[in-house]
């Protein structure tokens, strides 16, 4: 289905999304069955390794050095039938919630991962809530339905009244646990069997002409079948009908039930996505958003990855293009500095591989290596002065001060904070008086990561302690009122990495203070990243 037939073919049958869960739920399995049944890996295996070197923090660490898995997971590509699938990765872990809320703005949709026995889970929730925020449209996958699992409709109203969205089946379970032997497949009026012997198998599917076929009973057992029909029945009386507009808009999700691991299920949601999947949207940009199909091309930066590749210490902007037909060697604006860059080395990124990208399209992620010039929240375009909206930077949640083992190597010490800055790892302030450098993230893991890097690739040893600040505000106000505050509260002062006012205090009761005592000043905890 397309809710947009004027759409170039080629852009219309790009699906770009990224899938959410809560730790555990199976993001990774299911990621790695999209990729087979893309064709973009031959064995299961290959993302595996990442999911299982989540486990543990210190995997987690060797993971982040073991960049090449983690990379080529940043932005995958695939086909899959006549559509070209972009997943975008999502960190599971909640210490990365702001680059998480970054990614789903490089998406047109998202795919909810839930575990059939847990339901909704914390961090389903709150990364819900991020894409509701977009009003992205969320198809659901409810897994691991070969192990116990919840009752179906219990899954339905939970997701129902946790997330205030309708929920609509597009399959049906039959047989719980053990006794789970596959789906009903409601859109299609199909029966998909499971094969339990050989999880890289596709499942039996049957063509089925309807709930009164006598087929049914040849492949279900008296006893599940009895189960089905009352429950579907049920169901199709109770809950609402897949109506296409109002997944589109975010007010209803379709849910399939399946089993990643054993492969089941997993083309049925493929195909939903394809079928009723957006198709790359409008971007919110200024002074004017940006329609896909316009002729020239424009793009943002949502995610920098630095020393990717740790022999050649490059950067790698992830761009999504938001319009037009993008040809290697073309020569972008960039808008924020105003120069123009050639794009003569953009990269795709083949699940396994990263590959030159002779071209893309709006709706594509393509990789732009580069020396520093692109930061998140940049647009590029063919000339035009227009910025892409709504990338946002949180204020960090947790403040240090980060000092270099050795003192002689403070100057490096700041170029490599700058470098993970740039890249959203972390925030880094200086502060106007004393020495040093504070650092701030949301999660705590994220200092061990950093502390982490910094010694791999920059070779410095480096210390992470407690900071006198706990929290950050971005001062905003008219220059004259921005200068008269930041004179009288120096010790409180900072600059961010992008050389934007900080104040940074303790006490809530300070925050408070400076909304009575300097009216004109807004003190925010959140910038947009557009400059
Ligand atoms: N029984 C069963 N187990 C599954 C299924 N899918 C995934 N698992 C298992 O559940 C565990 C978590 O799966 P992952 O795919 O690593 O989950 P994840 O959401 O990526 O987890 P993080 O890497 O922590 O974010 C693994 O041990 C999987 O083998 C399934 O369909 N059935």
């Amino acid at each position: 289905m397309t809710n947009r037939p004027d759409l170039p073919a080629e852009i219309a049958r790009r699906r770009t999304f990224a899938i959410i869960s809560h730790p555990d739920a199976g993001k990774t399995t299911l990621t790695e069955k999209f990729l087979l049944y893309g064709g973009a890996i031959q064995m299961a295996g290959q993302v595996r390794a990442k999911g299982e070197a989540r486990r543990t923090r210190s995997d987690f660490m060797q993971m982040e050095k073991d960049r090449g898995i983690s990379v080529s997971a940043s932005a995958m590509s695939f086909d899959f039938e006549k559509y070209r699938f972009n997943l975008v990765d999502t960190p599971g872990h909640s210490d990365f919630s702001e680059d998480t809320y970054r990614t789903l703005t490089a998406v047109d949709a998202a795919v909810m991962v839930i575990d059939g026995a847990k339901g909704v889970e914390s961090q389903t929730q709150k990364l819900f809530e991020v894409c509701r925020l977009r009003d992205l449209p969320i198809l659901t996958f409810c897994n691991k339905m070969d192990r116990e699992s919840r009752d179906t409709f219990d899954i339905i109203d939970e997701i129902q009244e946790n997330l205030a969205i309708d929920v609509t089946p597009a399959s049906w379970p039959i047989g719980v646990g053990r006794e789970f032997i596959g789906c009903y497949d409601i859109l299609r009026d199909k029966l998909e069997l499971m094969d339990r012997a050989d999880r890289n198998k596709v499942a039996e599917s049957i063509q089925i002409s309807g709930l009164d076929d006598p087929k049914l009973a040849e492949h279900v057992p008296a006893h599940l079948l009895e189960k089905f029909l009352e429950e579907i029945e049920m169901a199709k009386e109770l809950l609402p009908k897949l109506d296409p507009e109002a997944l589109l808009n975010g007010s209803m999700t379709p849910i399939w039930f399946g089993s990643a691991m054993n492969s089941f299920g997993v083309k049925e949601l493929m195909d939903g996505l394809a079928t009723y999947g957006p198709e790359p949207q409008i971007q919110s940009a200024q002074p004017r958003n940006i329609a896909p199909e316009e002729t020239k091309v424009a793009g943002f930066v949502f995610k920098v990855q630095a020393n990717m590749d740790p022999k050649h210490r490059d950067r790698v902007a992830f761009v999504r293009l938001a319009s037009g037909h993008f040809e290697r060697g073309m020569k972008l604006t960039h808008v924020r500095s105003k120069k123009q860059m050639a794009i003569t080395n953009p990269v795709l990124f083949l699940a396994a591989d990263r590959e030159l990208a002779e071209e893309a399209w709006a709706g594509d992620i393509i990789g732009i290596p580069n020396h520093g010039q692109l930061r998140i929240g940049d647009t590029l375009t063919e000339g035009e002065a227009i910025r892409v909206s709504g990338i946002p930077s949180f204020a960090p949640e947790l403040l240090q001060t980060c000092r270099a083992g050795d003192p002689m190597k403070a100057k490096h010490l700041e170029k490599a904070l700058m470098q993970f800055a740039e890249e959203g790892a972390a925030k880094v302030f200086k502060p106007t008086f004393g020495s040093g450098f504070i650092v701030g993230v949301v999660g705590a893991l994220q200092f061990e990561v950093l502390a982490s890097r910094i010694e791999l690739e920059y070779g410095l040893p480096v210390r992470f302690e407690p900071s006198q600040f706990t929290s950050a505000r971005w001062v905003a106000g008219e220059q004259t009122a921005v200068d008269k505050f930041v004179a009288a509260n120096k010790q409180h002062i900072a600059t961010d990495n992008d050389g934007d006012t900080v104040y940074l205090t303790r006490l809530q009761w300070d925050i408070d203070r400076v909304g009575r005592d300097y009216p004109d000043i807004n003190l925010t905890a959140t910038k947009e990243m557009m400059v």
